[in-house]
């Protein structure tokens, strides 16, 4: 017999927390697991919120960000610190999800100390190294540390795959955004009181359709971010439809946005909202525009059409399916993409009703019952 097997899960930003908290209350409610959470703090405010609303409790929270912080500063108090937390926890395994600085340094840091290293949403690929970055590489990196891959899709384990990884080392589990987003839905109908952040813009707008805009990735900040503006200014004009849009945090992203949308009456760009009001008003949503991967996710998992602005995607399947639409950052496209949408509804219906091809739900399960499987000896790996 052997005891619990000890997980330490480590995270840093938004989108892990939101794509790990399905997999953590889990964890922590299964008697064959001893579950440890240790937080870097990579986004602050952003983080908290999540951790607020799901109810998880960091054991560890290392808040390394500083003002002015370099790449190599950070991964140097990432790594320190986190080492540092291993020393102590001494876990049989080490969780990390997708592709962050937080993710890759967690996992450098056990392949030092040789615990082995689980990597949730494995195998999403570019195939350019500097597309996204550092992420693309991130991946990579984790991948080659990894002893167990949980890819969200069958092609990314078939990308793993033709990185010569260990077939059977990949289980292809559904992606946990699935699994998160239809928790706080089903949270959101139980209590209407949840999420009031959006209340008063939903009111507002009551009468139109809402499209939801989030824009913030490096890739788009130079011109790309003023054509999503403008484009979205142009939409604007139309009287059936308000944009929403919460305005990243990045100081990069802000000046554009307000600078094209300000003053439009039914336009409202807010504050970034936490998870709750944000899934709020994805299902009051007709569509959403993005260059978010986790919100290509949530938005199939809602059945609400997403065009993606940007000019290539590691998520694929989205657009196979036909759940989302890639449609480049040049505003006379996305401007005649969303129109087609608003104005033509069999090609909404096509969008709106295509199948999730995300996961089921179950992604959460399934990487418990992986993660159970562990044994001993391959726990060293
Ligand atoms: C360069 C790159 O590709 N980076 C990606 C990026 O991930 P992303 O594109 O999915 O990130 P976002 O769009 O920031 O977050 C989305 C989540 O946030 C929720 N949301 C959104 C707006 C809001 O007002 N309130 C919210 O709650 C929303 O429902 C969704 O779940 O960053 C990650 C780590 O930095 C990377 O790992 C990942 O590769």
């Amino acid at each position: 017999m052997t005891g619990p097997l000890k997980i330490l899960t480590v995270f840093g930003t938004r989108p892990e927390a939101i794509k790990l908290f399905p997999v953590l209350h889990r964890l922590t409610g299964d008697a064959r697991f001893t579950s440890r959470i240790c937080v870097t703090g990579q986004h602050r405010e952003m983080l908290d919120q999540v951790l607020d609303v799901a109810r998880i409790e960091p054991d560890y929270d290392l808040d390394v960000m500083q003002p002015g912080q370099t790449p190599d500063e950070l991964t140097a108090r990432l790594l320190t610190g986190i080492g540092g937390v291993l020393d102590m926890e001494k876990p049989d395994v080490v969780l990390v999800q997708g592709d962050t600085t937080s993710a890759l340094v967690a996992a450098l840091a056990a392949y030092y100390r040789q615990i082995a290293v689980a990597h949730a949403e494995a195998g999403l690929r570019s195939g350019e190294k500097y597309r996204p970055w550092p992420e693309e590489i991130n991946r990579k990196a984790i991948t080659a540390i990894a002893s167990l891959h949980f890819a969200p899709t069958q092609t990314a384990a078939i990308s793993l795959e033709a990185e010569s990884v260990d077939p059977a080392s990949i289980h292809v589990t559904g992606n946990t955004a699935v699994d998160a987003v239809r928790w706080m839905a089903a949270k959101l109908d139980a209590d209407s009181t949840l999420g009031a952040e959006v209340t008063e813009v939903l009111e507002r707008f009551a009468e139109k359709r809402i499209i939801v805009l989030t824009a913030h990735r490096r890739e788009s900040f130079e011109e790309g971010l003023g054509n999503i503006a403008r484009a979205a200014a142009t939409i604007a004009v139309r009287e059936d439809v308000a944009i929403v849009c919460p305005v990243h945090p990045n100081p990069a992203v802000r000046p554009a946005l307000e600078n094209a949308l300000n003053d439009r009456e039914n336009v409202a760009l807010v504050p970034p909202l936490g998870y709750a009001p944000f899934v709020r008003l994805l299902k009051a949503s007709a569509l959403l525009l993005t260059d978010s991967g986790g919100i290509q996710e949530e938005a199939a998992a809602l059945g609400k059409p997403v065009l993606v602005m940007r000019d290539a995607t590691e998520r694929p399947e989205g657009i196979v399916a036909g759940t989302a639409r890639l449609v480049g950052t040049q505003e006379i496209r996305i401007v005649s993409e969303t129109e087609r949408l608003l104005d033509d509804p069999q090609a909404y219906a096509a969008m709106a009703n295509a199948k999730n091809p995300f996961g089921d739900g179950k992604a959460a399960q399934q990487i418990c019952e992986l993660l159970a499987r562990m044994t001993p000896a391959n726990r060293q790996t």
